[in-house]
């Protein structure tokens, strides 16, 4: 009698690789949103009306409408008077300017005019960082890990997913709404009620992600696992890089700020839709492994235990992870929330194209953290690789505080070397955890690190902000702002990259002395 052998459904390359895809294009979605704002900052922190040129310059309104208004009033324009009415696409606009003594006739065509919105960078800065409000005050990312490993993949997946969608929907309501003087929480209504969806959104954003991780494990553990970690992070960088580089151009097209986040809500409903059908193979995935097991005699694998959260907080190893990710990550994602305005300011580039540079960083990560994670699985090297990323990080954030090379192009190539970084510690640290601490646990496991992690992203994007805002503003004597100075801010982003070197040096040998295997490979031959 011929002896038939049970697979598990993972066990097919196809429905595994199918697996990874549906999630990470949940996740794809969700980092979309992450970001859509992140372009818009100028925009944002801009009162009224933003007139944007042909020529790809820009300029506020009201000063536009008050060089007009003053030359007109002095009867130097014959026939270039510009009204408020006429602030629309294809209108000619021709003004007189002193410049160095001289009188200067410039002429430019509007290509469009968006509404900013008025927030000050302090506004701009605790917007950005309230995606962690939730998950670090309310410890929400931690009850995510244990109601992950309690009641499992499928209904937290869904729940996730969904608090995603609905705290997009609450983002949007709030910038496309003209809520006039009213306060929330003693602040700005508007900003208040865009942070709250902001901070839902990040709930739903951080609980999936760490269910995604347990996803993945599930089905690739013993098999391409780095490789299949590195490409969810690339298909998440699609979504990071596409919202950096469409959400101005999108803003600008529709004449407002909310546009691009309500195309991100659709996204994350059609995300949403696409985690149900990942639930439909994960029951079978589980019906697969119950029947292998039931094969071999084997009894299924114990429950997670409250109690066993112990062992996750008594390894150095973890803790070690959870600080490394703080920092690194402290010096990345709240980074490329600012990082457009940089590039206007510091790098002088136009502000259509100034969200193109940042958008580099997340469309190199693409190509190399596959690259850098089948790396990993082939010949190990997990801990060194880290030390290399957090040298570039470091390294890059330096050369950002430099007050000189402020050249577009020399901005690219360091965005280009954050790239390197940002492929590099990924592709080497999401893969290490299971190294370290036991698939029953991974859920907690990976929840404590985005915990930790959260506290970078809330904070920092805040400390950012204010000290943009005192430190770096630079003010005519009539308080017009007319400028910015990056140095201090980025300065605080390079002493992150140095406390990454620091932690993932200490990670590298505390792996010598625990054997964890952070330097070995992954794929079992
Ligand atoms: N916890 C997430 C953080 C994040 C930021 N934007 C969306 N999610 C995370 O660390 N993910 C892993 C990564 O490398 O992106």
């Amino acid at each position: 009698m011929k002896e038939t052998i049970q697979k598990r459904l993972s066990d097919s390359k196809t429905a595994r690789w199918t697996a990874l895809f549906i999630v990470s294009f949940t996740m794809m979605c969700g980092y979309f949103l992450t970001d859509v704002m992140s372009p818009l900052e100028n925009l944002l922190t801009t009162k009224g009306q933003v007139v944007y040129f042909t020529d790809d310059t820009s300029m506020p309104a009201d000063s536009l409408v008050a060089k007009v208004n003053y030359f007109s009033s002095e009867e130097m324009l014959s026939n270039s008077l510009l009204t408020v009415e006429q602030l629309e696409e294809g209108s000619k606009v021709q003004y007189y300017e002193m410049q160095n003594g001289a009188q200067t006739q410039t002429e430019k065509t509007i290509s469009s005019v968006a509404r900013g919105e008025g927030w000050s960078s302090t506004e701009y800065g605790f917007f950005s960082g309230a995606y962690g409000l939730i998950n670090v005050f309310l410890l929400m990312l931690f009850f995510g890990g244990v109601i992950l490993d309690k009641m499992g993949i499928r209904f937290t997946g869904m729940m996730s997913s969904g608090l995603m969608f609905m705290g997009a929907l609450i983002k949007w309501y709030a910038l496309s709404s003209d809520f006039g003087d009213a306060q929330l929480f003693g602040m700005d209504m508007q900003v208040a009620l865009a942070s709250l969806g902001f901070a839902i959104f990040g709930m739903g954003a951080e609980i999936t992600g760490i269910t995604a991780s347990k996803v993945i494990v599930k089905w690739f553990a013993g098999k391409e696992l780095a490789l299949a970690m590195g490409l969810q992070v690339a298909m998440a960088r699609i979504g990071t890089a596409v919202a950096l580089a469409v959400s101005l151009p999108v803003a600008r097209w529709m004449g407002d700020v909310s546009y691009p986040v309500l195309f991100g809500a659709i996204l994350l409903c059609v995300g949403f839709a696409s985690y149900m059908i990942y639930c439909v193979m994960d029951r079978k995935e589980d019906a697969s492994a119950a029947a292998v097991r039931m094969e071999n005699g084997e009894t299924e694998e114990e429950g997670f235990k409250l109690s066993d959260l112990k062992l996750i907080f008594c390894s150095k190893g973890f803790w070690l992870i959870n600080l490394l990710c703080l920092m690194f990550y402290a010096g990345v994602f709240p980074f490329l929330k600012f990082a457009t305005k940089l590039m206007i300011y510091k790098y002088d580039v136009p502000e259509s194209f100034a969200g193109l540079i940042p958008a580099l960083l997340p469309f190199g990560t693409i190509l190399l953290t596959p690259v850098f994670g089948s790396l990993y699985d082939r010949i190990g090297r997990g801990a060194t690789l880290m030390i290399i990323g957090s040298v570039m990080l470091t390294v890059v954030h330096v050369l950002f505080a430099l007050p000189v090379m402020n050249y577009w192009w020399f901005a690219v190539i360091v965005m280009i070397v954050l790239g390197i970084a940002f492929s590099l510690v990924p592709s080497a640290m999401w893969p290490s955890v299971p190294k370290i601490i036991p698939m029953k646990q991974l859920g907690s496991a990976y929840a404590t690190i985005f915990y930790i992690q959260n506290i970078g992203l809330t904070m920092v994007p805040w400390l950012i902000g204010w000290v943009i805002e005192h430190f770096a503003t630079l003010r005519n004597e009539a308080g017009v702002i007319v400028g910015y100075d990056y140095t201090a801010p980025m300065v605080i982003f390079a002493v992150f990259g140095l406390c990454a070197i620091l932690i993932s040096t200490l990670l590298r040998v505390e792996d010598s002395k625990k054997h964890y295997g952070l330097e070995e490979a992954n794929m079992k031959k």
